[in-house]
């Protein structure tokens, strides 16, 4: 069997004559974790609609576990237990505790009680809830309904997560437990998906990602590639007095460049066509290097240079 787990070939998704998803094609593999960035309303939400089955793809072919997630039948029931989701909108019953809403799960997943029981307080107390695990989802706070969904993923021990903004809106706290159980989690070969708006985040946790705008991937690869790539066009130019800092900033600018202007350091992302030296006199230079990109850096000029 192959190590891909999950792929999209060529996906369209209309809605009316809107094209939220425009020929998506993406593969991911065991023991990754996968982060799928983009600007709000580029599609990431529909993407994990189609990778779950809840929504059938206009056109082109969606594989989970090599399954087809909209079809209903036997192997694909077979799949759907090893995957656990955790979408944006959290599905918890109020009324029911903590333990109750995963127990529930649980069973929904045909595991037997007693191991539904014991696996039910290992993810609650690795989501430091075992002290709220009997008391009513609707006393909970919005970091906390967070971290019991992400538990209620977890309980049937699924080989792939899908997760949308898993950490979105939450403590510090909660978002250092999801981020540690994700990494423990491929290493032990099993396989996130996740969208989010937290860059930093995203650097921290994923090894490989996708950028999406407007329904298009516009960038896709493992991260450290993605940032080596991004990080040699990155230019940093020191001049000799702030006055020239300044006028060079505003020719750069005029260009449509993003610059970024640290003291007398400027840093932008140039195009292959130009030539510093002809907008600005060279001894008014007093240094130039290239540097590291930040997945932010990247991400915010990829983003802006698909919008040209
Ligand atoms: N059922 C629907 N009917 C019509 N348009 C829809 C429907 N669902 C989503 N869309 C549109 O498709 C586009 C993509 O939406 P989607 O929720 O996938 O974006 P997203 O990347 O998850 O955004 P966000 O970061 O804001 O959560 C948006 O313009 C949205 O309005």
């Amino acid at each position: 069997m192959s190590d891909t787990v999950m792929s999209l070939n060529n996906v369209h998704k209309i809605y009316g004559d809107f094209k939220a998803l425009n020929g998506i094609s993406l593969k991911v593999k065991k023991g990754q974790i996968f982060g799928y960035l983009g600007p709000n309303g580029s599609g990431k939400t529909t993407t994990i609609k189609l990778i779950l089955g809840l929504i059938k793809p206009s056109s082109g072919d969606v594989r989970v576990l090599e399954q087809n997630p909209y079809i209903n039948n036997n192997n694909v029931m077979q799949m759907r237990n090893l995957v656990g989701a955790m979408l944006e909108i959290d599905g918890l019953y109020e009324k029911l505790t903590g333990l109750q809403n995963i127990l529930f799960w649980a069973n929904l997943h045909n595991m037997n009680n007693q191991r539904a029981r014991k696996s039910a307080n290992e993810v609650i107390g690795a989501m430091n809830l075992s002290k709220w695990a009997n008391v009513q989802v609707e006393k909970y706070s919005h970091g906390m309904r967070k971290r019991l969904a992400f538990a209620r993923a977890l309980v049937s021990d699924p080989q792939i997560l899908i997760l949308d903004e898993p950490t979105s809106g939450v403590d510090p706290e909660s978002r250092y437990l999801i981020r540690e159980m994700m990494k423990e989690l491929a290493q032990n070969d099993k396989t996130i998906f996740f969208s989010s708006h937290d860059l930093d985040e995203v650097q921290k946790t994923c090894s490989n990602i996708a950028i999406l705008n407007k329904g298009e991937v516009i960038s896709y690869g493992a991260l450290n590639d993605i940032l080596s790539t991004f990080g040699a066009r990155k230019l940093q130019v020191r001049l000799i007095s702030v006055e020239d800092t300044q006028i060079f900033a505003k020719k750069l600018q005029n260009f449509g460049y993003n610059i970024k202007i640290d003291g007398q350091v400027i840093s932008f992302y140039p195009k292959k066509d130009l030539n510093i030296f002809e907008i600005i006199n060279p001894q008014k230079i007093v240094d130039t290097w290239k540097s590291e990109s930040s997945l932010e850096e990247a991400y915010l000029n990829l983003v802006a240079d698909n919008n040209r």
